[in-house]
């Protein structure tokens, strides 16, 4: 439970200072004033960057030299404060857990745990593959170290493969060497990739009846069907969860590709090129679906990911809502609170253009209003 959110020169907050009701706030403020700066503040906790994507030198308060996010909490955490700050000289982040510094920084991953729900979320069914990935990426990594160390380490060595691709490719070269310099990478990349794409695969099968049924509960009439599209790997039916036959089948596709691979200058398959597809009555969501209905399955991905985090920590992560309902029917939006309710979540910290934009369920939690990055109390509940 979060108890008190400090933020120092992160981006229009100079110092602010919150104590957060056991219940949640809802921020109430006008565009451009610093509402989802501060949800983004307390998601920083968790993922120790943007949930914007934004680079940590551009969230620093413009002109200052470092920004600072300190959180304060009660049970049922596992911690008592969670620091993170940035540096723009020196570009160095540090956290702390307990007042103790990580030697490496992903110990303090997901120690502040929350799930953010936005209109920018459309971007999870309407953008690129990369968008879908990072969803499941950020989600199983904070649900399981070992699928946060195998991504890291198949990121490292696919860099580093790529790199190689590059220096074959330019040279023009395809000589022993040129492979061997490829090559070297394969195994690690084929063990850890193995264990990425096995993990995505098992999410998948798990959870597609259960996103069917929130698109359903939201009030999607065809079904919604998400199904993983990997680039290569194992495709047999048995085999899609088995880390060790998706290693397998990565080594032969890499034996299999590498002469492609060096002309192209790239990495051609592995989970890195994989997507997570949605579709609506059997068409892609992406292309056919309306606003409405690509929001719709936007939701229905981040209950999803509320339940896994849930699930994973042992309690419920704090919701953070931006304007959650801004585009939805309210039909829609009635059912969408309703799902929210039986999430279990305990803490919700809501941000909101007007009084009026509040939900009958969230009147009663307290307000503050926010104007050029400065909290005001605003009405007590009633
Ligand atoms: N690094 C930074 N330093 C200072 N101010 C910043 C920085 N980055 C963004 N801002 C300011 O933050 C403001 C945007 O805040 P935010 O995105 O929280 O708006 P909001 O209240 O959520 O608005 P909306 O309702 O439109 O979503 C802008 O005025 C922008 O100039």
């Amino acid at each position: 439970m979060l108890a008190r959110l400090v933020a120092k020169d992160y981006r229009n907050f100079t110092q602010l200072d919150l104590e957060v009701p056991s219940t949640g706030l809802v921020i109430i403020g006008e565009n451009g004033h610093g509402k989802t700066n501060l949800l983004e503040a307390v998601a920083y906790l968790a993922l120790l960057r943007s949930f914007r994507g934004a680079r940590d030198a551009d969230v620093v308060r413009f002109g200052a030299p470092a920004f600072h996010v300190r959180a304060e909490l009660t049970h049922p955490s596992a911690f008592n404060t969670v620091t993170v700050g940035f540096e723009r000289n020196t570009r160095r982040k540090r956290a702390t857990l307990d007042g103790v510094e990580q030697p490496r920084l992903t110990s303090a991953l997901g120690a502040v745990p929350s799930v953010e729900f936005s209109p920018a979320d459309v971007a999870l069914v309407a953008g690129g593959p990369s968008e879908r990935r990072h969803y499941l990426d950020v989600m199983l990594a904070l649900s399981s170290r070992a699928y946060l160390q195998a991504l890291q380490l198949y990121r490292g060595a696919l860099l580093r493969r790529n790199a190689a691709l590059r220096t074959a490719q330019r040279d023009g070269a395809r000589s022993a060497e040129h492979e061997a310099r490829v090559s070297v990478w394969e195994p690690a990349m084929a063990e850890h990739g193995g264990f990425v794409a096995a993990t995505r695969h098992a999410f998948v099968r798990d959870h597609t009846e259960r996103f069917t049924q929130l698109s359903a509960a939201i009030g999607e009439r065809q079904a919604v069907v998400m199904k993983y599209a990997a680039t290569g790997g194992e495709t047999s039916d048995e085999q899609l969860t088995s880390a060790d036959a998706q290693a397998d089948a990565y080594r032969r596709a890499y034996a299999q590709q590498r002469t492609q691979e060096l002309r192209r200058g790239v990495t051609l398959v592995g989970p890195h090129r994989d997507d997570l597809q949605l579709l609506l009555g059997g068409r892609d969501l992406r292309t056919f679906g309306s606003a409405g209905q690509q929001r719709s399955a936007a939701i229905a991905l981040r209950l999803l990911e509320l339940a896994t985090l849930r699930d994973a920590v042992g309690y419920p992560p704090l919701l953070l809502l931006d304007d959650p309902f801004a585009e939805l029917d309210l039909g829609r939006a009635g059912r969408v609170l309703a799902l929210l309710e039986d999430s279990g979540a305990s803490q919700v910290l809501l941000a909101v253009p007007r009084v009026d934009d509040i939900p009958a369920a969230f009147t009663r939690l307290e307000q503050r209003s926010m104007c050029d990055g400065l909290l005001q109390p605003l009405a007590s509940p009633s």
